[in-house]
């Protein structure tokens, strides 16, 4: 049993069908399954109880409830208080949420809902077992109107992916993870992304040999959205990096501020990386179907994701477009336009809805949000286990763009997906801090993981 994140390394996810699978194999010659996951739980226990109160275990119907019992009985062995009941005791020392685990298939009553409340209120920290009560392990959603909310949660033989993604992140609390022994004998649901090389850079190279980036976007008053990503485009290490804004005079610099920056259009970069859509602005829709046609690599990012979902001729000349050469970056809001659903469907499952976008339009998605996931028609979806709250601000999605723009320039060959899982991880790393992390800020923050 171990702390989970950060991970340096990709961890594969299952989700619940595939972990039932595993476990019935499992059993089949670890009939001792449970009796491991429960002195897991009693060891976790008895390192984050706070003093010397009776730990609290509320069990459930099933093999969740199961775990917590044999936990209980672990923990009372060696000495330890222990109230097993559905009603707290007087001033617990830990809570072990055992109520539902990955059996939770209906929203459930409300006499669970009163436990799960009095652990709440009760005022010690929460160990879930497996899963938080209440949420489902494949999304990350609460089944009914609550799921508890732990402390810590202790996964047991296959890592879910609901509870890296959406609501799940709040679920969780500090993730563990036992694997009881057991290898997994099928290929994983999901990545959770762990960090990528950063691209070579050898001793003989120029900056032509770094790529070229185009930035197309930077309506008047929102400027700085391009800005911010042509800027990121360039500490990310591009060897060129170009900005169209659209309505500046001529005769103006494409950033005062940074005199690396320089101006040009598609039609005289045709090799570029576009990095298209940053604070453009409806403006944008006229550029876009040349930049759908012309560039032969696009991330394509705010309005720009807007116009296309208001345009089924943009639609159309988006999927006509060659395989693995579009990344799509949408936000919760703008990737529901984009499905035509809204965004409280789409939230409820995001590695459905990331899946869908990217079928439908030929693209790799990157959805972002708590739990950024990344999807593609034939790979394997990946969620991003990094990044947090600090990254909730204006211009965090143009330092995203840009630097998945500055890392595809550098990489030619690398498909959609392999750049999005990169660039995304990376992003959620430099963005990991307490308060906020303002994006000009993030974008140095970010450079040194190059
Ligand atoms: N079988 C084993 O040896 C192992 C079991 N494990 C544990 O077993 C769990 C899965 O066990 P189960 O498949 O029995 O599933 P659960 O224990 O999560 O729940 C299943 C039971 O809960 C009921 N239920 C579902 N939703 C409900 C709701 N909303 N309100 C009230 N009741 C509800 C179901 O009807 C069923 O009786 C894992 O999460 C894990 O904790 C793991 O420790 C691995 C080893």
């Amino acid at each position: 049993m171990h702390a989970l994140l950060p991970t340096t390394t990709t961890l594969p996810l299952f989700d619940v069908a595939a972990s039932r699978r595993i476990e019935a194999r499992a059993l089949a010659h670890s009939p001792d399954l449970m009796a491991r996951a429960g002195l897991s739980i009693a060891k976790l226990a008895l390192a984050l109880r706070r003093d010397e109160g009776p730990v609290w275990v509320a069990c459930g119907p099933g093999n969740n409830g199961g775990d917590g019992r044999v936990a209980a009985q672990r923990l009372a062995e060696a000495g330890i208080a222990v109230h097993l009941s559905h009603s707290p005791p007087e001033r617990p020392a830990l809570v072990i949420d055992a109520l539902l685990g990955l059996g939770l298939n209906r929203a459930p009553a409300p006499e669970l809902l009163a436990t799960m409340a009095a652990m709440q209120a009760c005022g010690a920290a929460i160990l879930a077992v497996d899963l938080p009560s209440g949420l489902l392990g494949d999304t990350g959603q609460p089944a009914g109107e609550r799921a508890v909310r732990a402390d810590h949660t202790l996964q047991l033989l296959t890592l879910k992916p609901g509870l890296f993604t959406g609501e799940g992140r709040a679920h969780g609390g500090r993730l563990w993870f036992d694997d009881l022994g057991i290898t997994p004998d099928e290929a994983a649901s999901a990545d959770l992304l762990g960090p990528a090389a950063a691209p070579a850079r050898s001793q003989t190279s120029h900056k032509g040999s770094h790529g070229q980036v185009l930035v197309v976007g930077g309506a008047p008053g929102t400027q700085g959205a391009a800005r911010l990503a042509a800027r990121t485009a360039l500490a990310c290490g591009a060897g060129r990096v170009y900005v169209d804004l659209l309505d500046l005079s001529a005769d103006e610099a494409a950033d005062p501020g940074q005199p690396e920056l320089m101006r040009g259009t598609a039609a005289e970069l045709p090799q570029a990386v576009g990095v298209i859509g940053c604070g453009a602005g409806a403006a944008i829709s006229d550029a876009l179907p040349a930049l759908l046609q012309r560039l032969p690599r696009l991330v394509i990012d705010a309005d720009a994701l807007n116009a296309i979902a208001a345009d089924a001729s943009l639609q159309a000349l988006l999927c006509a477009r060659a395989p693995a050469s579009t990344l799509l970056t949408p936000h919760p809001l703008e990737a529901a336009r984009l499905l035509g659903c809204d965004t409280v469907s789409l939230q409820a499952d995001r590695l459905a809805a990331a899946q869908a976008l990217a079928e439908r339009f030929s693209c790799t998605v990157v959805l972002k949000g708590s739990g950024s996931v990344i999807a593609s028609r034939g790979e394997r979806p990946a969620i991003c286990a990094s990044g947090g709250p600090a990254l909730a601000t204006a211009g965090s999605g143009d330092v995203l763009a840009g630097w998945l723009g500055g890392l595809w320039a550098q990489q030619p060959g690398a498909p959609a997906h392999r750049i999005a899982c990169a660039g995304v991880d990376a992003h959620g790393r430099a963005g990991e801090a307490g308060g906020v992390r303002r994006a000009g800020d993030l974008i140095s923050q970010l450079a040194p993981s190059r």
